[in-house]
């Protein structure tokens, strides 16, 4: 969708902007460059909707060089979303998001309608869009912007460091928020940041950057964090990432255990002597432990074995696993389906044996 061949960029002052830049961004996916500052990452970007023009090589857009045409036509296909936001401090909220609209053409009445629609999916309620900027939070704001490139119903976002300005709490949400729009609407965005957690979060596929725009490596997340590609690349991604590769690793492998049951209310022992029991409710949802001693137990987080979406990172994931089996007072955890219904045992072991590399030979 997004073709970078060997795009370089030398500015005026002689400075080396971006050596030789080849990189396919996949049409409705979140492509993420991340790398340290100064290698590229907003040149990059920039070339996409000709905010600068390349000193040698071409950008593709769904196959067509965006050299070709006019640059004001090519932005207005192109929903753009920078740090600070950007919005027009005269303006207020809802006129800040219709502009986009308006210059495609639309009626006023209509590009506000529009505007109202999307600012309502990015969480902003009426009486926020009649405010003014500076009346909004660094957050809030940073949602205007996200409406903003959104009104104008473009195929392709950039977006360049848009979360930075906040703190991480929020930025969290913005990410958490922006994958939620994205599985909705299933854009092509080209999202530019430094922060690598931020980009493994986001990305489907992960550019690594050195100085120069050079790719040190592309790949979906798991794979940067279980086979970087050199010492550039592990150096950045940093030396937790065995434990944070958890969150990346869908348990799809995982063997359940079996676990004795018992109907919640029954006045029995344990099932098994000796053994911990989950108790479960008339749906067959897990309720409680007994435990060996007959007395009942929390059950502790339980982990989702399908159904892993962006409102819920760390279902059907090994982090969701492992911390099930951490957070169960039995030393194993308890698994249920979507519906909530039992569906066996988490033995922390089996999760480890799951993330444990190949060993080198
Ligand atoms: N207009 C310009 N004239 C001269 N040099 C420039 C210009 N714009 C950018 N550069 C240089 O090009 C290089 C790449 O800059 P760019 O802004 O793309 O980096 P970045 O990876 O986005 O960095 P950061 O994370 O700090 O924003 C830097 O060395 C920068 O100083």
């Amino acid at each position: 969708m997004i073709e970078f061949r060997d795009v370089g960029k030398r500015f005026a002052d002689g400075t080396v902007g971006l050596e030789s830049l080849s990189l396919t961004a996949r049409e409705g996916e979140i492509t993420v460059l991340v790398g340290p500052s100064g290698c590229g990452k907003t040149t990059s970007l920039r070339t996409v909707n000709r905010m600068v023009e390349p000193t040698s090589g071409s950008v593709l857009l769904q196959g067509r060089d965006v050299a070709e045409g006019d640059p004001a036509l090519l932005r207005r296909g192109i929903g753009y979303v920078i740090q600070q936001a950007g919005l027009f401090p005269h303006r207020r909220v809802l006129d800040n998001v219709a502009t986009v609209p308006v210059l495609q053409g639309l009626p006023r009445k209509e590009a506000r309608a529009r505007a109202a629609e999307v600012l309502e999916r990015v969480g902003l309620d009426e009486a926020m869009a009649q405010r003014w900027p500076a009346q909004l939070s660094g957050g809030q704001q940073q949602r205007v912007g996200v409406a903003r490139a959104l009104a104008g119903d473009a195929p392709v976002l950039l977006m360049d460091e848009p979360f930075s300005a906040v703190d991480p709490v929020v930025r969290v949400e913005l990410q958490d928020e922006l994958l939620r729009l994205q599985a909705d609407l299933g854009k092509t965005i080209l999202f530019v940041t430094h922060d690598i957690d931020e980009a493994i979060r986001l990305g489907d596929r992960v550019a690594v950057l050195r100085v120069g725009g050079r790719l040190a490596q592309f790949a979906p997340p798991d794979e940067l964090l279980a086979h970087p590609a050199d010492e550039f690349v592990s150096g950045f991604v940093g030396r937790d990432r065995g434990y944070r590769r958890l969150g990346f690793v869908p348990a799809t492998a995982l063997k359940l255990t079996e676990l004795p049951t018992r109907a919640n209310g029954d006045t029995a022992g344990p099932a098994v002597p000796g053994e911990w029991t989950v108790l479960l409710d008339g749906a067959e949802r897990p309720a409680a432990w007994l435990g060996p001693d007959g007395a009942r137990h929390e059950l502790g987080s339980v982990y989702v074995t399908e159904g892993a979406d962006a409102a819920s990172e760390a279902a059907g994931t090994l982090r969701g696993a492992l911390d099930a089996a951490l957070s169960s007072p039995a030393g194993r955890g308890v698994a249920v389906d979507r519906e909530g219904r039992f569906r066996g045992g988490v033995a922390p072991d089996d999760v480890l044996a799951l993330l444990r590399p190949d060993p080198v030979p």
